[in-house]
């Protein structure tokens, strides 16, 4: 058919995101055809999400930047909890420092010890008013020279300045004051670290995409201030030399679900207890709840923590940027279209 493969050709690679089920005479269970990466269906409503449209129309669906997310409502205390550890982990934060960025905007890196690894995971906090409580304790036998080192200070450092606590040169603050961040929930994303798509320009997942695109919300004039909680939980947790082994296989036929079985491995191998004890600490525990960035609904119960300690009221989807912006920005590779559609299809991920 020259005709349609002409059209196909014309349309950006993101144009139809496919899954076909039931029996399928290509490779990949999902119903993708691996052979000439594309399907001839159009995703069932079961797999997506009621407010997710496929771009039908390239373009259309560019947004401005300075956009608002768009949140969904959730609610989780009618659902069935998921196996969760009965104990959160403890979690220290050691030290916390003032990061400018490329774009503008400024964050306050924040490092946090634990008690069940030896790994340094970390809290992006955008505005100042999220503080940490195990930070801003007070230390035996420290001098405010050590305060300030650690980043247990209010305001900003400068030349000069004595104390930890009393800022002599307060900055004007463009934040709201700290209750109004806890009446308003807070943008939180749960970042499972990913070297390939964040460091080396990979193009086979969005994660790089997601990380710099929640950055940008969270730096947005309008809004509260956020956190993106970044676990060192490479891969879906089974780390980058089995994720590279499971490439490998991708690039066999498999998808990145049967990839990981294949290398024995669960399909998923992470868990949530410290973004959950991290957030605890950062004040975002009780009714006020927060809104998480995510499509992935084993995330948002498992995030809230054996006994709803912090509670997700709303999830803001985290749609590809090649899908909202009609194929003119955002990832195109064949590799993240079959990677993107596994995750709807097999993963259970809701792209709207
Ligand atoms: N094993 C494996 N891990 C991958 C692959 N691609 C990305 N990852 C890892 O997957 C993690 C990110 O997971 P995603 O599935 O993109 O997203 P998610 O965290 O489940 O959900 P979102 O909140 O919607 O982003 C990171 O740890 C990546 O290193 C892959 O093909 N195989």
């Amino acid at each position: 058919m020259p005709a349609l493969t002409g059209l196909m050709r014309d349309l950006p690679s993101h144009a139809s995101p496919v899954y076909s089920p039931g029996p399928s005479t290509g490779k990949d269970v999902s119903g993708f055809d691996l052979d000439n990466g594309r399907s001839e269906s159009p995703p069932p409503p079961t797999v997506l999400s009621p407010a997710f449209t496929p771009p039908s129309t390239p373009g259309a669906g560019t947004p401005t930047k300075q956009k608002e997310p768009r949140s969904i409502l959730v609610d989780t205390a009618s659902q069935r909890p998921p196996k969760l550890l009965d104990t959160l982990p403890e979690v220290n934060c050691v030290v916390r420092a003032r990061i400018p960025t490329v774009t503008g905007a400024e964050m306050f890196l924040h490092l946090y010890q634990n008690n069940v690894d030896d790994k340094e995971h970390l809290a992006i906090v955008f505005g100042n008013n999220i503080r940490s409580r195990s930070l801003d304790a007070p230390r035996s036998g420290e001098t405010e020279m050590d305060r300030m080192i650690r980043g247990a200070y209010t305001g900003r450092l400068h030349p000069g300045r004595t104390s930890s606590r009393i800022d002599p040169k307060p900055q004007p603050s463009t934040s709201p004051p700290v209750d109004q961040v806890i009446q308003t929930s807070a943008l939180v994303r749960i970042h499972s670290e990913c070297y390939t798509g964040e460091t080396a320009w990979s193009a086979r997942c969005d994660c790089g995409e997601q990380l710099d695109e929640a950055a940008r919300l969270m730096s947005l004039p309008s809004s509260p201030g956020g956190v993106i909680v970044y676990l060192r939980q490479e891969g879906r947790g089974i780390g980058l030399m089995e994720k590279l082994k499971a490439y490998n296989v991708q690039d066999l036929g498999w998808d990145t679900v049967e990839a990981n079985l294949m290398l024995r491995h669960p399909a998923d191998a992470r868990s949530y207890g410290l973004a959950t004890a991290m957030l605890l600490d950062l004040g975002f525990g009780g009714d006020a709840g927060i809104k998480l960035l995510t499509n992935n609904p084993d995330k948002v119960r498992a995030v809230e923590g054996p006994n709803r300690e912090v509670i997700v009221k709303e999830r803001v989807a985290m749609v590809p940027l090649a899908w909202k912006t009609g194929g003119k920005k955002g990832i195109h590779s064949e590799e993240i279209e079959g990677y993107l559609r596994t995750k709807i299809g097999k993963m259970g991920h809701m792209l709207g």
